[in-house]
């Protein structure tokens, strides 16, 4: 890979988003390949200097502070990480030994362990900000993520063009060989687990494994990695403030490489500029569902329709929306793809999700109908819509699904009276207009439904009498970049 030449260095300083914008668009439109350590620091210099260590200046009225203008990025501050980054690559590993032109395993490893040596001791790893090499080079930290990506920008600096980025929904690994045919662990994977670096990902492994995608993640080329850096831009500047800046300009790059056709096959970074998009709408751009919907279609069209977050992005739109219907299906078909899989301990990112949506979401969303005079009485809330009890159905019918043949339960008590309540919500005629026999089962004649029906009625009274409701919790904080949104510390709220 070659270092810094005038194509970078004629973009500098960097002194607003725009200049940003052109330097990716440069970077992305010439004929050799993005240069992934390159970006990774100029993309971390900003963000530091707009979230971690924000000198923002006061106006005359101390209390107000003011969003800091865009930071001036110089050339010899990115050259100087640049270099360490190559330094550090280079003198680690003794190319002559190997010769081929494809990495090998024992190679990948070897990088892998260079990126590792070179992190702190202990730290807290799912602290934002710690996704890319200027976090690397500035303070020895890394995420899960920015290692797993380390290593491939490491390989691009040792002139290797098969190593690339492999990204499931929680988990990154890489590929490499002919035909991208091998893969392997180079990163540790949430907590209490030992680290698998240097293991391939075989197929056994990756069956019906939500981790790893059932053989469907995201398997990068050098474009879809820099659309990934730009996805883990993470603009919080503590949990309850962002920096509008950072916002914009991840927003800005995410439309760029929307427009190059490089998030076609990126369902998660679709769904992080659908929430970009919710927040500060853009003219003349589709509107946020019509990104998820295009997310969704990404998975259905490349990854076998394997892929849960493109109905999680939906679906917690919808709910934060009102648009209590279209939740329900989006959440049902969420559902309808995680019980393909069998849950595991090393699950736990999705097993929140679906907690969440079980027992706050649902449960909060029954009860603010339920309240709504109008719509009930009128008939036109979900509490009467069959298709909503459908899908309210399905979405348990899915979890219950997730449950069966694996190794650890899913369900527990809390389930099980969230769904009681939930499911008492519903007024009992919207039973009587959906056909939920399964396939080849007897149709029963009406009036032993009927009967039915009413003891099904009585008894879920009795057990609603029986089971005292507890307090949902508060929404589970929303999910940022690729890590959630940590600090170590909290501020004074902005805004
Ligand atoms: F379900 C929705 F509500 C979600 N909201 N945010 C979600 N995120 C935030 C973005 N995010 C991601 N966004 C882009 N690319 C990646 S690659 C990856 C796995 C790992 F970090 F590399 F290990 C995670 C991830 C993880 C999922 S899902």
């Amino acid at each position: 890979m070659a270092g810094i030449r005038d194509r970078e260095k004629r973009h500098f300083p960097l002194q607003q988003i725009q200049d940003v914008v052109n330097l990716f668009k440069d970077q992305l439109s010439d004929s050799d390949e993005p240069n992934l350590a390159f970006l990774s620091i100029v993309l971390g210099s900003i963000e530091h200097i707009l979230t971690v260590n924000r000198a923002v200046p006061y106006n005359k009225d101390a209390s107000k502070c003011i969003e800091p203008i865009f930071p001036v990025i110089q050339l010899d501050t990115i050259q100087a990480l640049y270099a360490k980054f190559v330094t550090l690559v280079k003198s680690s590993v003794d190319l002559t030994r190997y010769p081929g032109e494809f990495a090998t395993r024992e190679l990948v490893k070897r990088v892998s362990d260079v990126i590792w040596s070179g992190l702190t001791r202990a730290y807290y790893k799912d602290r934002a900000h710690l996704q890319s090499l200027y976090s690397f080079l500035t303070g020895n930290k890394l995420d899960c993520f920015g290692v797993a990506f380390g290593v491939v920008a490491a390989f691009q600096v040792l002139g290797y063009k098969d190593v690339h980025l492999a990204l499931s929904e929680d988990h990154a690994w890489v590929v490499f060989g002919k035909d991208l045919k091998e893969t392997a662990e180079v990163t540790w994977h949430g907590k209490g687990n030992e680290d698998k670096r240097g293991q391939p990902i075989t197929v056994g492994v990756a069956e019906k494994n939500w981790l790893y995608l059932n053989g469907q993640p995201v398997i990068c080329s050098r474009e879809i990695e820099v659309a990934a850096i730009v996805s883990a831009i993470n603009p919080s500047i503590n949990a309850t403030t962002d920096s509008v800046e950072m916002g914009a300009l991840q927003q800005e790059l995410l439309w760029q490489l929307y427009d190059m056709g490089h998030l076609d096959k990126y369902p998660m970074a679709l769904g992080n500029l659908g929430d970009l998009e919710e927040l500060c709408p853009t003219l003349e751009r589709p509107l946020p569902v019509q990104i998820f919907e295009k997310a969704i279609e990404s998975s259905k069209n490349y990854y076998n329709e394997q892929h849960v977050y493109p109905y999680t992005y939906l679906g917690a739109y919808h709910c934060r929306k009102g648009n209590y219907r279209e939740a329900m299906k989006a959440w049902a078909d969420a559902a309808s793809v995680i019980k393909k899989y069998n849950y595991t301990r090393e699950d736990e990112e999705i097993y929140k999700e679906f907690l969440e949506i079980a027992n706050d979401l649902l449960p909060n969303m029954m009860k603010s109908v339920a309240g709504e005079n109008a719509s009930r009485l009128h008939g036109t809330s979900i509490l009467h819509d069959p298709e909503a009890y459908a899908n309210f159905l399905r979405f348990y019918d899915g979890i219950c699904q997730w449950e069966e043949d694996s190794p650890t339960p899913v369900l527990h008590i809390t389930w099980a009276k969230q769904l009681v309540f939930s499911l008492g919500k519903f007024d009992p005629k919207v039973r009587n207009y959906i056909d939920i026999h399964g396939e080849g089962e007897e149709e029963d004649d009406d009036e032993e439904d009927e009967e039915e029906e009413e003891e099904e009625e009585e008894k879920r009274r009795d057990l609603e009498k029986k089971v005292p409701q507890k307090e949902v919790s508060k929404g589970r904080k929303r999910k940022r970049s690729h890590k959630n949104s940590e600090n170590g510390d909290e501020y004074e709220t902005n805004h």
